[in-house]
């Protein structure tokens, strides 16, 4: 059971009709390598474990995928050929890393199809879900914040110095490797203001092959983007891009989901996706997550329902999630599916 086709504009439509209505996307990658002993204080964050340990980002996904998750994203979060290079990497080197994180995600996938034909028929099996179903690959791409490492991806204050023009140069190879490396979409994430939006539409639109992708903007006041640009404003450059499958938030409390969710809906009518962090803040300048101040997984899945009924159609974890917030997602919805069937 393949991915549907992607040249089609029911892409994610039919996806989402194949999950039963709502998907779940994976959780936090880099907290869960983080977890299993990485250390990602570098400048590449998740994607140094594509040099050092992609055994390690393959097991993550496929733990993410045996805790039920209908989409994979992608360690390319913070991989750039621009990144790549100041460690000493060709142009060619870089670029084969970038694909490299495709096919990590692909192999999980292979390997888990596998798991699935051996597995029993009931799907679940010693807590694993072992489910035959359509698994997305999504390949994702960090804000030029996120780039440059020093926290500007929760500010999205990148001085007037970067223009549209500077932004769509820094993305515009990234995007035309990831667009021809087997992945299924793009995944644009934690945007954090309208400039970047843009320059993502324009490049996606340059762009001979058409492949799909989602916009997914973050928020620290449950109102606007980072930056303080309009959500509203955001989310409509997503709704006029052809190739925008979905729109929505990541990297965001929980607490201020429902309201995002409300005003997404304003300005869109395409699917809307949100996978909140933990609810603890980001402490930019010590590079390192405030504790005691986020949400248990029972806490968090307790807004699922919610969040579907309003419109959610795509529902998953960012930073400081695990597998564990994933299997409760999957547990709640099943739920929802068994009740309304
Ligand atoms: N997909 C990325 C990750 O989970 C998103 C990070 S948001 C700062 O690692
Ligand atoms: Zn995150």
């Amino acid at each position: 059971m393949g991915p549907p086709a992607a040249e089609t504009s029911s892409f994610m439509a039919d996806f989402l009709r194949h999950s039963g209505g709502v998907a779940i996307i994976d959780g936090g990658l880099a907290t869960e390598l983080e977890r299993h002993g990485a250390d990602l204080n570098d400048p590449l964050w998740s994607a140094k474990c594509l040099l050092s340990s992609p055994h390690l980002v393959r097991k993550v996904h496929l733990d993410y995928l045996e805790a039920g998750a209908d989409i994979i994203i992608t360690a390319s979060y913070q991989a750039t050929i621009q990144g790549f290079e100041a460690k000493g990497f060709s142009s060619g080197e870089s670029e084969a890393l970038l694909r490299k994180s495709v096919e990590i995600a692909c192999e999980a996938r292979d390997i888990y199809y596998g798991r699935c034909r051996e597995g029993s028929s009931d799907g679940d099996t010693d807590g694993r879900v072992l489910k035959q179903r359509c698994i997305l690959v999504a390949a994702s791409i960090g804000s030029y914040g996120a780039y440059l490492a020093d926290g500007s991806e929760y500010s999205g204050n990148y001085g007037d110095a970067v223009t549209l023009e500077t932004l769509k140069d820094f993305h515009r190879r990234r995007v035309q490797i990831l667009a021809e490396s087997g992945a299924d979409l793009i995944a644009f994430e934690t945007v954090p203001n309208k400039v970047e939006a843009q320059a993502y539409a324009e490049l996606l639109e340059e762009e001979d092959k058409k492949i799909p992708a989602w916009f997914s903007f973050n928020s620290k006041d449950g109102i606007n983007v980072v930056s303080g640009d309009s959500l509203l404003e955001c989310a409509a450059i997503a709704e006029a891009c052809k190739n925008v499958v979905a729109v929505g938030i990541n990297c965001t409390p929980p607490r201020f989901i429902h309201g995002l969710i409300l005003s997404i809906k304003k300005v869109t009518t395409k699917p809307i996706l949100i996978y909140p962090n933990s609810g603890e803040s980001y402490d930019g300048d010590q590079k390192e997550w405030v504790q005691n101040t986020g949400v248990s997984d029972q806490d968090f899945v307790s807004y699922v329902n919610k969040w579907c009924e309003i419109g959610a159609a795509l529902v998953g974890g960012c930073c400081r999630t695990t597998p564990n917030t994933i299997r409760a997602i999957y547990g709640i919805l099943s739920n929802r599916s068994a009740l309304s069937s």
